[in-house]
């Protein structure tokens, strides 16, 4: 029987701490008391599980399943469930905090939650990551809930897993529960609208920030790192929006083309070659894949991992403008570099909030039993990214402070505005 320990985290700053950072700052420009700091700076429920699983080999490996629950004070807990093999119970945390504020940035009715397994599903088959998922969803069917914590897809998981996980939950409960998660195939209750959303939300935010600062769309260009969901929508709808995409990357590697990557091609290349780019032609490949963050580009849309922008190569940015696709890439410490270089970041809470947002869209038609068509998903979404975007920009104006301070302070605002209505503590 194999036990993998838990890795410590390492080479990276602590996303718990980056998050910390920001919040801090925000709780002080906010004047937050100090009864309802330490309510949000804790995570209100944090649950560990074990997870043994026979691997097709016949031998039984033990995986770490985690779920955070950060806050459920402006609705249940919604957020997404990651597989990856470094997985860390503080990054989880921070995961799980920032759903509570990146749900209350586009104003819905959700707190904030997260899930991790420590796997690597690259090396897995579909069977063992079946029996995980599936394995997972029991340990943990006393926390999920269509009323209680919705889970969603993150890095390593999609609808695949969702559906599974909505089928374990349902034979559970003896009914069929299809509100329980997000993310779904369409067949199950899945929402036109969820698979692109997130990166959707990534160009509705890079289009408004990008009229702020006056640049065109038809003559910028733009660095994308990941090339997953997030990272291939984001790409492919700037791209269909007039931006010059000059690079893409996943974990295989970053690929350069100065006249513009035709991103449809890689998507096509990326499907049909295990799910990677390696070996991708449409562009050079770069000999080191982490300089894609320092090209000349005007937009630059971290869309893959946590703390790729940190001290070490922030003064290295040239873009005027960073659009955060994934959650956390920039750390705090680079927070300071960024401003000082007068270079714009539309923060991970509000710029990925498509996703949460399509997902909320998901679970409202699941309870009325009811589906909505694409335009209607794509019409309300970008409404609440533009009107989020414009909240938060004037925020930024009226503190003085970056997009990402004002992002912290307008959620901050809202959930102690609740608890202060709802007392209790
Ligand atoms: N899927 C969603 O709806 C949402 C995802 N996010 C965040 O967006 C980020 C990406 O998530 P997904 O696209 O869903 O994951 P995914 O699993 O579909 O894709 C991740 C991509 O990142 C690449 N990657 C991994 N390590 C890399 C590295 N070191 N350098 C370059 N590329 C690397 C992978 O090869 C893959 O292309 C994560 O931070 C996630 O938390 C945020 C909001 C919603
Ligand atoms: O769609 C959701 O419910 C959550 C997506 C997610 O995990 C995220 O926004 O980071």
């Amino acid at each position: 029987m194999a036990y993998i320990e838990p890795a410590p985290i390492k080479d990276k700053e602590n996303p718990l701490e980056s998050m910390m950072e920001r919040f801090n700052i925000a709780a002080e420009k906010l004047g937050l008391s100090d009864e309802v700091y330490n309510v949000l700076k804790n995570p209100a429920k944090q649950v560990i599980v074990s997870l043994p699983i026979t691997m097709d080999n016949g031998k039984i490996q033990v995986f770490e399943g985690i779920r955070v629950i950060h806050s459920n004070i402006l609705g249940p807990a919604k957020g997404g469930i990651r597989f990856a093999p470094d997985v860390h119970i503080d990054e989880v945390r921070a995961l799980a905090a920032w759903m509570t504020w990146k749900c209350a940035v586009v104003d819905i009715p959700y707190g904030g939650g997260k899930g991790g397994v420590r796997c690597n599903p690259r090396e897995m088959s579909k069977g063992e990551i079946e029996r995980l998922v599936r394995a997972y969803t029991l340990s943990m069917i006393d926390v999920f809930g269509p009323d209680k914590d919705i889970p969603a897809p993150d890095m390593g998981t999609g609808p695949r897993e969702m559906a599974w996980l909505m089928d374990e939950y349902s034979k559970a409960r003896g009914m069929t529960v299809n509100s329980v998660v997000t993310g779904k195939p369409l067949v199950l209750g899945g929402s036109l609208g969820r698979t692109e959303a997130t990166g959707r939300g990534v160009m509705v935010s890079a289009l408004a920030a990008m009229q702020k600062l006056k640049i065109n769309p038809f003559q910028a260009t733009c660095a994308v790192q990941g090339f997953g969901n997030v990272g291939s929508w984001a790409a492919r709808l700037l791209e269909e929006r007039g931006l010059k995409i000059v690079a893409i990357s996943d974990h295989t590697g970053a690929f350069y083309n100065e006249k513009g990557i035709n991103i449809v091609e890689a998507i096509e290349y990326r499907d049909a070659n295990g799910g990677n780019l390696e070996g991708f032609k449409g562009g050079d490949k770069m000999e080191n894949a982490g300089d894609l963050l320092i090209l000349d580009v005007d937009v630059l849309v971290p869309a893959a991992v946590e703390d790729v922008i940190t001290i070490h190569n922030v003064n290295d940015v040239k873009a005027k403008l960073i659009v955060e696709g994934a959650n956390g890439p920039t750390s705090a410490k680079a927070d300071a570099i960024i401003n000082e270089k007068g270079i714009m970041a539309v923060p991970d809470i509000l710029a990925n909030a498509g996703g949460v947002t399509v997902s909320y869209f998901e679970w409202v038609q699941n309870r009325l039993g009811y589906k909505w068509t694409a335009d209607r998903v794509n019409r309300r979404s970008d409404r609440i990214m533009k009107d989020a975007f414009d909240t938060v920009y004037q925020t930024s104006l009226k503190y003085e402070v970056p997009m990402r301070i004002a992002a912290y302070i307008v959620a901050i605002d809202k959930v102690a505005k609740t608890y202060t209505y709802r007392g209790g503590f």
